[in-house]
């Protein structure tokens, strides 16, 4: 699958990124718990400099728990700050609001010591799209919505909404274009759906999908479509779902364009249940 990005639009936002990084005192960094490498923007840890910055994991309730913890061992072997979170039963908020504040404390103490009294911690949301960005900046915000207002030499449009008396957010997230020479990266950014779907090539996306998933959970593939046994070869497990799922052209032959689209549907809505794509090494 060759995915076609433009590299002024990628230059653009990773500038853009650049320079609102520079107004904050903690960088949050969000990864799909699925996909927690693919979805992860190796450029951030050039522009980060020295900001602290916490990654969480996000969509857990969508991922395979047990990998999500090996994932979480993992990247805190590496010396990372890690938080799970699942938006969609309110987890890990508290505990990610927990690590920013303690990430900032040497800056705010630094402050203090120069006689900057009750600075709020200022902190921002960075990530691939559709990761879970505005989901989670509405999670730390609550109820606080209301905006503070400009804050001197922040550039004109950018606010920050309260997440609490000691910490703003600022209400722009930090889009990270996905970055890839690896086309197995490609493929897993596809399937958790952070490259919109008009550039993918549907049936090599869940080609790669269906081999996944047949390696890692082949009771899932067997109970979701009904086979008692599943093909070897790729292609033959991709027909024998299409044709148990009717999706079928005339003279009988399987709909391949049709049966992607269900087979993708049916991963990202999780009727084949929560499910990871990559393990840590
Ligand atoms: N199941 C589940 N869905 C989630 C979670 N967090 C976000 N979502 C869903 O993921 C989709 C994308 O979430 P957004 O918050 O819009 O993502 P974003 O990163 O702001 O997206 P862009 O603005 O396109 O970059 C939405 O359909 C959310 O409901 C989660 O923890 N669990």
């Amino acid at each position: 699958m060759t995915i076609q990005w433009f590299p002024g639009h990628m230059a653009k936002a990773t500038r853009e990124v650049q320079e609102l990084i520079k107004r904050v005192d903690v960088v949050v960094e969000l990864a799909d718990a699925r996909v927690p490498q693919a979805s992860r923007n190796p450029v951030l840890n050039e522009i980060l400099a020295d900001r602290p910055s916490v990654l969480a994991l996000v969509k857990t309730d969508m991922a395979d728990e047990s990998v999500t913890k090996a994932w979480q061992h993992h990247f805190e072997q590496n010396g990372e700050t890690v938080v799970l979170m699942n938006a969609k039963h309110n987890q890990g908020t508290g505990k990610l609001v927990q690590e920013v504040k303690r990430l900032a404390q040497p800056k705010m103490e630094a402050l203090q010591k120069k006689g900057i009294q009750n600075r709020s911690i200022r902190a921002m949301i960075v990530g691939v799209p559709n990761v879970g960005k505005s989901t989670v900046i509405n999670r730390l915000v609550g109820k606080n919505q209301a905006k503070t207002g400009n804050k001197p030499g922040v550039t004109q449009g950018n606010h920050w909404l309260k997440v609490s008396k000691q910490m703003d957010l600022l209400d722009t997230p930090g889009i990270l274009w996905p970055k890839f020479e690896d086309p197995e990266v490609g493929y897993k950014l596809a399937i958790t759906g952070a490259i919109k779907d008009e550039r993918l090539v549907y049936q090599d996306v869940v080609l790669y999908l269906i081999q996944k998933l047949r390696e890692h959970y082949p009771d899932a593939l067997k109970a979701r479509y009904n086979l008692s046994e599943l093909p070897s070869e790729g292609v033959e497990l991709f027909e024998a779902i299409g044709r148990k799922r009717g999706c079928l052209i005339a003279g009988g032959d399987v709909d391949f364009d049709q049966a992607a689209e269900v087979i993708l549907r049916d991963f990202r809505s999780q009727k084949l249940g929560p499910m990871s794509l990559e393990e840590p090494k």
